[in-house]
């Protein structure tokens, strides 16, 4: 355990809502065989916004993959809250890179929204409808339930994609890469929407990013994975205060001296290579 999840745990965030317990993951089987995750741990604390940082190839993907039950890990355990993770769980839902493949295409916004809701029990069609266009509304897509995915900008469906996640209202919302196909103020913008959904929702983020600024602007907490295996380099605690600024957050120095930081610990394994 390194020394900031010990200080996180005593500041008393209280009882974990996800956790990762010695997680490994190897593909291939013999000769083929390759260790991608090493002897991973951290835990997510109720309201935490939470960021995954490392190279090109370190295992994110693979490492969310198997957080969120979508693929069994080699050893090690993830829980969600008193459960054990071995497939996906209700509590958990995924806005991954790819917008454009994880809506429906013949499906209107709201129904996209929708859609997961359908096997929620006691939620009526009425219900499951106001959800949605609440969803819809916090992500700034009011008016557009009945617009198809295709006929919005890469922002927007990106949009429509986290206002599905939302709509589930899960106990942790794992991203992966998710601004990582739409242009630069676009992705401002959408990280900005992440700060705002962390305020008014009180919602706990887990998200996975090559973007080592982007970590720092978004997180109360930057995991670090580096190595190979990758295992857990350092959990960072980023202070900085709320609400954040993309053009004065960007320029203190504080944000500076943690963007050094985190990237020192990134780079570190390959100049030492
Ligand atoms: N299904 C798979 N079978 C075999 N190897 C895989 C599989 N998925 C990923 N890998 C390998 O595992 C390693 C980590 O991949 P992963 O996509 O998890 O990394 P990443 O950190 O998300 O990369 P990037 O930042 O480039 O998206 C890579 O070398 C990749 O080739």
């Amino acid at each position: 355990m390194t020394e900031s999840t010990i200080q996180t745990q005593q500041a008393g965030l209280g009882t974990p809502v996800l956790s990762a317990n010695g997680l490994a993951k190897t593909y291939g089987t013999g000769q083929a065989a390759r260790q991608v995750l090493g002897d991973i741990s951290f835990e997510v604390y109720d309201g935490e916004t939470v960021c995954i940082v490392g190279p090109s190839g370190a295992g994110k993907t693979t490492l969310l993959r198997c957080l969120s039950g979508l693929m069994p890990a080699s050893g090690g355990t993830v829980r969600l809250r008193d459960e054990t993770v071995t497939e996906p769980p209700a509590g958990l839902a995924v806005v991954f890179q790819d917008y454009s493949r994880s809506l429906m295409p013949w499906m209107t916004v709201r129904a996209n929204v929708e859609l997961p809701l359908r096997g929620t029990p006691g939620l009526s069609k009425a219900g499951r409808r106001e959800r949605a266009l609440t969803a819809l509304a916090s992500v700034g897509l009011d008016g557009c339930g009945h617009q198809y995915p295709w006929q919005l900008s890469g922002g927007m469906q990106q949009r429509v994609a986290i206002a599905r996640a939302l709509a589930y209202e899960p106990a942790v919302l794992l991203m992966d890469e998710p601004f990582a196909s739409v242009d630069a103020q676009t992705r401002a913008d959408l990280e900005d929407l992440t700060h705002t959904i962390k305020e008014r929702y009180n919602m706990t983020i887990l998200l996975v990013t090559h973007d080592i600024e982007e970590s720092v602007y978004l997180a109360d907490r930057v995991i670090v994975l580096s190595g190979t295996p990758t295992s857990v380099s350092e959990i960072v605690p980023v202070d900085l205060p709320y609400p954040r600024d993309q053009v004065h957050t960007k320029s203190t120095p504080a944000f500076a001296a943690l963007r050094t930081h985190v990237m020192g610990l990134i780079r570190k394994p390959e100049e030492t290579a």
